[in-house]
């Protein structure tokens, strides 16, 4: 089955004095698919963001998805150092899909020694675990980071251990309103070609004049934040974005 059209705005670039409506606007009015909310530690990223309490607010004012691709489905973008600890409590919240960092599911550096026993993982296990709490799991790649190293977990002979989704920056993540960087677009295109039906986001810089591009490379779950915050019609542009990757990429 050829994947859907997924437009995710970053609610980054919403107005954070007013977020549960602006959130529950986008989706309801605005025709959003699902809701792209960027978790930032300040230690994976030179950024912070909020959490998971924040996360419990803003999904108050959204409806659940009716599937687990539905509209209304929070994709958790979590640019933190530690993502395996914060699984629970992102799903108490209310996100239905968790997308870790490859670089960061390795990564420890923080924790005590005990806590570093616990959580160290491969991205295998972690995929494993979020799927095991009920969630969707995605997997996401910095720009530096090269698409092998998702063969092995994409090839997986433990189907739990397969991510629902994978995610190519394009941009260095921490901020929104990037350069979009087409360097990135080579990988999309790779994983599009071994895997017709795979859901694969990109993130970053994407709107009306880069689209063309991450959707001719075959990315069917796109991103957008000032984009879509910073137009007059955010709707229109949402539109624009889902027309141009249902004929390129969807087949419609
Ligand atoms: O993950 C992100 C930054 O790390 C943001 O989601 C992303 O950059 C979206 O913002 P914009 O569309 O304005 O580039």
């Amino acid at each position: 089955m050829a994947p859907q059209a997924i437009i995710a705005p970053s609610i980054l670039s919403a107005d954070f004095a007013v977020l549960g409506p602006e959130c529950s606007k986008t989706v309801n009015e605005h025709g959003a698919d699902w809701l792209h909310v960027d978790i930032m530690d300040g230690h994976f990223v030179p950024n912070i963001t909020f959490g998971a309490p924040v996360v419990g607010k803003i999904r108050s004012h959204v409806d659940k998805p009716s599937t687990p691709h539905g509209k209304g489905t929070f994709d958790c973008h979590m640019m933190i150092a530690e993502p395996k600890k914060w699984v629970r409590d992102f799903k108490k919240a209310g996100c239905d899909l968790y997308c870790f960092h490859y670089e960061a599911a390795f990564s420890d550096a923080s924790c005590s020694p005990e806590e570093k026993s616990e959580l160290k993982t491969s991205p295998g296990e972690l995929i494993r675990y979020i799927h095991d709490e009920g969630l969707l799991a995605g997997i996401a790649l910095k720009p530096d980071t090269p698409v092998d190293v998702l063969w092995d977990i994409l090839e997986s002979p433990i189907e739990k251990e397969k991510p629902d989704m994978v995610l190519i920056m394009t941009v260095h993540p921490g901020f929104g309103g990037q350069k979009f960087m087409a360097s990135e677009l080579p990988k999309v295109a790779a994983l599009r070609e071994k895997y017709p039906d795979l859901n694969i986001e990109v993130d970053g810089g994407l709107g009306p004049g880069t689209i063309d591009q991450a959707a001719d490379a075959g990315a069917n779950v796109i991103v957008a934040g000032s984009a879509v915050f910073g137009a007059k019609d955010p709707g229109e542009v949402i539109s624009l974005l889902r027309k141009t990757v249902e004929e390129k990429v969807c087949g419609k």
